[in-house]
């Protein structure tokens, strides 16, 4: 994909500008997240500045959360005694005006786990980032349960764009689509208005260790938590091409998935300002 040198020129200054608002506000973030998960979810909020915190028993919610800058909640190994625990998370934020994304890991893969999503959507979350064929399934719940291949994505980003904006219309959230082009879309009818914005960063290697993209939905979390809510769209977009970006750079010393890994974070955690301007890859 050909850079555009004149939107780089312009998403430059404000990705960087909501990667040093992160380094210098360290927001505490609530994680609410799948056993597969918690390490590089906590280690990628960690290396990119943030404070995570993976807190999920609700005898503890009354105390922490009302201190809490974001809460992050993904189902990824959701069983029904954690579905309480997420709602009333989902709940407190609000109540205390504090940002919170939603990570609808394999939403399609079953009944349960689709009608789970659908009950925390109600609870109207900032952000939702899924994979293609989880914005696909949200989408389309109540016409096809579709094809599934569990938390991994049998679509490919681009091909999610109308189920994105569908979903952006009906849940009133921005709502953001990984793949090989990361879309995020927010409708008319919230603060963030009628946009759809491309991110070209990231590596195919990403795909091969599991939970990045819970953990960029985390780092999304971060981003927003230390943004001006007015802000959250492009606090969402920065959180994608940054991590896209490390992801870039990592690979770049890489032999494989698992020292990708390792590079990945230490990426983000020494991502630069002239490297961030030379790797930006934005359009839309
Ligand atoms: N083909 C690809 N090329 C470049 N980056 C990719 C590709 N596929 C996924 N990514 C990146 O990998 C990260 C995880 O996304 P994805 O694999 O779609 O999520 P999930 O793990 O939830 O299925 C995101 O940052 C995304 O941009
Ligand atoms: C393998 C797996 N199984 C349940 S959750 C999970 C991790 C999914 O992570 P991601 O959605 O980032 O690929
Ligand atoms: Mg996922």
């Amino acid at each position: 994909m050909e850079t555009n040198k004149e939107e780089q020129l312009e998403w430059g200054p404000t990705v960087w500008s909501h990667l040093t608002a992160l380094r210098d506000r360290s927001p505490l973030i609530q994680c609410i997240t799948n056993f597969v998960s918690m390490d590089l979810v906590a280690n990628t909020l960690l290396s990119a500045g943030a404070s995570p915190a993976m807190i999920h028993s609700l005898q503890e919610f009354s105390d922490f959360t009302p201190h809490i800058h974001a809460l992050y909640v993904n189902v990824g190994t959701l069983s029904p005694d954690w579905l309480p625990s997420m709602k009333a998370a989902a709940l407190l934020a609000n109540e205390h005006r504090k940002p919170w994304v939603l990570d609808p890991v394999a939403a399609g893969s079953s009944q349960f786990r689709l009608n789970a999503c659908l009950e925390l959507l109600l609870l109207k979350p900032t952000v939702i980032r899924g994979n293609a064929s989880e914005i696909i399934a949200l989408s389309q719940a109540g016409i096809d349960m579709g094809p599934t291949k569990g938390v991994d994505s049998c679509h490919e980003s681009i091909d999610a764009v109308e189920a994105a904006k569908f979903l952006a219309e009906a849940s009133g959230s921005i709502v953001a689509v990984s793949g090989a082009v990361d879309i995020i879309c927010s409708s008319k009818s919230i603060t963030h208005g009628d946009r759809l914005v491309f991110v070209h960063n990231g590596v195919p290697m990403l795909q091969k260790i599991t939970a990045t993209g819970c953990a960029v939905t985390a780092l999304i979390a971060a981003f927003v938590a230390a943004a001006d809510p007015l802000h959250a769209f492009d606090a969402t977009v920065s959180a994608l091409s940054v991590f896209g970006i490390a992801g870039e750079m990592g690979m770049e010393l890489a032999n494989g998935p698992a020292s990708l890994r390792m590079h990945l974070i230490d990426s983000l955690y020494g991502l630069d300002q002239p490297a961030l301007l030379s790797h930006i890859n934005i359009t839309g």
